[in-house]
């Protein structure tokens, strides 16, 4: 079998699925963090590879950039290889005072300026939300363990901005005022794809960069293996 965008043979991906913006994050993931990961498909360079975690059956493949990018890989993993659980392990700019450079944020909802959020449902505003066992799972493994480099966990909503350059004051005062943790580019699509297909979600940031402080942010490189906390938790995310 294959779609426009996978190439996998039915059975070859897990229905338990990390999935970060890069692809080369998720080469390194599947390298270090996974067992016996072999790569299952290879379209437009977007690595999906398939091993183990804890004894468990887990594949990792990338989103690309954006909603409209991840949203084509979360429903053709969703809708025709059996996946079940998606969580989202990337990279995100603070937006509240409270949170630093390199914390973690499980978001458990996301606000959008993005129209996935009323694109099925004429005159409503879906709320785009986090599977609650998943979030559950989540939070008790961040609680449970000690977190690398002094970083902090963080549970609330996320920001996810169809534009990285949008460079909105006003929108970023508005969205802290509000609670909201951080800013990112998927994680609205990502509950939008799971609540259309069935299935659940969750997304895991780790804090690259601040909005109101930049002296603290990380380099491309750093963005690019600096996770380890947050693959901890999303994998218990996954398997709870
Ligand atoms: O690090 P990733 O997972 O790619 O996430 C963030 O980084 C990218 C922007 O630089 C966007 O995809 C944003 O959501
Ligand atoms: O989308 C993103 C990701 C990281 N940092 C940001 O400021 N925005």
């Amino acid at each position: 079998m294959a779609t426009p965008h996978i190439t996998a043979e039915a059975g070859q991906i897990a229905e338990l699925v990390l999935m970060p913006g890069d692809p080369k994050r998720a080469a390194r993931i599947a390298e270090t963090f996974l067992t016996d990961a072999q790569l299952v498909s290879d379209v437009r360079g977007i690595g999906c590879y398939t091993g183990t975690y804890q004894g468990s059956p887990m594949s990792v493949m990338a989103s690309g950039m954006g909603i409209a990018s991840l949203s084509i890989y979360a429903t053709e993993l969703f809708r025709f290889y059996g996946v079940k659980r998606i969580c989202r392990v990337g990279t995100c700019g603070g937006i509240s005072p409270a949170v630093k450079v390199r914390d973690v944020i499980i978001g458990n909802a996301a606000h959008t300026n993005s129209n996935v959020s009323t694109l099925y449902t004429p005159g409503v505003t879906m709320s785009l939300a986090a599977s609650f066992d998943m979030l559950r799972g989540a939070v008790d493994q961040a609680r449970s363990m000690e977190l690398a480099e002094g970083a902090q966990v963080h549970v609330g909503p996320v920001y996810s901005s169809d534009f990285f350059y949008l460079n909105r004051a006003d929108v970023a005062e508005g969205l802290d005022r509000v609670g909201t943790l951080g800013v990112e580019m998927e994680a609205a699509g990502l509950y939008a794809c799971a609540a259309l297909e069935g299935a659940e979600a969750l997304t895991v940031l780790t804090v690259s960069d601040h909005l109101k402080d930049g002296s603290g942010d990380m380099s491309a490189e750093e963005r690019e293996t600096s996770f380890g906390n947050a693959l901890q938790i999303a994998a218990a995310g996954l398997l709870a």
